[in-house]
């Protein structure tokens, strides 16, 4: 049962050196309840295809075909990209919650956590009692490891693990059926993001949300997603169990991430498996984006765009293509 249906995604942010193609064509199933990883190098378009379905994106980005689709447990269907005014925010809230990397940015500086968890209840559970919202913070603040007497504590007097687990909390504050996480562990001591991560798992166990986590690190997406969704250029190259892409990668790209020990973030670096570097958004090669980086080429690789077909977008692996010509 899905609880989130992308179609066709495309993403452009446009500037005066022509539109940079972020994201393009993504479509991708979130199931009720499911871990969904996100991988790929950075600049490929993860942070802005989570941008899209949150409705976050501001100019210069712009949504530029598609649709995205919420399903309500009562099974009514929301058209994401056509929300406004009052029922986006409370879509963004009671629907769908963000957890940034940088928790710092997500907190208010001058409220303490307690306070925060409490005005976003205050302010979308209208008619829920004072006595109520103190109980939901402190039972909030205790499902993320956080004692009930730090509710007391501003942001600053938290260590980073703990400011994380706050934005959790707060983003927890009104079940939402999604959450999306934008590497949000990254800059936390690997101990301390495998803490968190499981807590996580233990909470959607507990809540029945459905989690998109956008990681640089495969090998903790590995170990923490249900399914997986590789990206490369903007585009969904290969999708499958964290089982099946561990156990056998059917997309080069995929294969060779898994052989790198992959920096995702910060300046492009030419992975230990994958020779060469990202392309340029603005012109992408024809064909699969990834051919010429690709060690299993072959010629039509440079002139047929492969189609994601039974969760990979490779004409090695029997993925039928597009002429360059026929795209969109
Ligand atoms: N405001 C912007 N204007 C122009 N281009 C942008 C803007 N924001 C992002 N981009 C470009 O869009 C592409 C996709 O970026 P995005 O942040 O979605 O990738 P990502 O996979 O999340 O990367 P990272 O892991 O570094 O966050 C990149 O090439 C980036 O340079």
């Amino acid at each position: 049962m899905n609880v989130m249906e992308i179609r066709d995604l495309s993403v452009d942010y446009l500037s005066n050196s022509g539109a940079v193609h972020a994201v393009a064509g993504v479509s991708l199933d979130l199931r009720r309840g499911e871990i969904l990883g996100l991988a790929g190098e950075s600049g490929s378009g993860k942070s802005t295809l989570a941008g899209a379905v949150a409705r976050l994106l501001r100019p210069p980005a712009a949504i530029t075909s598609g649709s995205v689709t919420y399903h309500r447990q009562d099974g009514t269907a929301v058209d994401v990209l056509a929300l406004g005014g009052n029922a986006l925010r409370a879509f963004r809230w009671k629907e769908l919650a963000v957890v940034f990397q940088s928790a710092m940015n997500s907190l208010n500086p001058v409220s303490t956590v307690g306070a925060q968890i409490d005005d976003v209840l205050r302010v979308h559970v209208p008619g829920m009692s004072r006595d109520d919202r103190a109980e939901r913070t402190t039972e909030l603040l205790k499902g993320v490891g956080i004692s009930a007497d730090r509710r007391r504590s501003y942001p600053h007097e938290l260590s980073g693990g703990m400011r994380q687990r706050a934005a959790i909390a707060i983003a927890l504050a009104l079940n939402p059926e999604i959450i999306i996480m934008d590497e949000p562990t990254t800059a936390l001591d690997v101990v301390i993001q495998r803490d968190i991560l499981h807590e996580i798992r233990t909470l959607k166990d507990e809540y029945g949300f459905a989690v998109v986590f956008i990681t640089h690190d495969l090998s903790l997406l590995m170990e923490i997603s249900d399914r997986i969704a590789i990206m490369y250029a903007g585009r969904v190259v290969e999708t499958g169990t964290a089982k099946e892409l561990h156990r056998a990668p059917r997309h080069p790209y995929t294969l060779g991430l898994l052989r790198s020990f992959p920096r995702l973030r910060g300046p492009r670096e030419e992975l230990l498996g994958i020779p060469g570097t990202p392309p340029d958004l603005r012109a992408l090669p024809t064909g699969c984006a990834f051919h010429p980086r690709c060690g299993r080429a072959m010629a039509e690789c440079s002139s047929e765009l492969p189609v994601l077909d039974d969760g990979v977008a490779c004409l090695l692996n029997g993925g039928h293509g597009l002429e360059s010509h026929d795209r969109s």
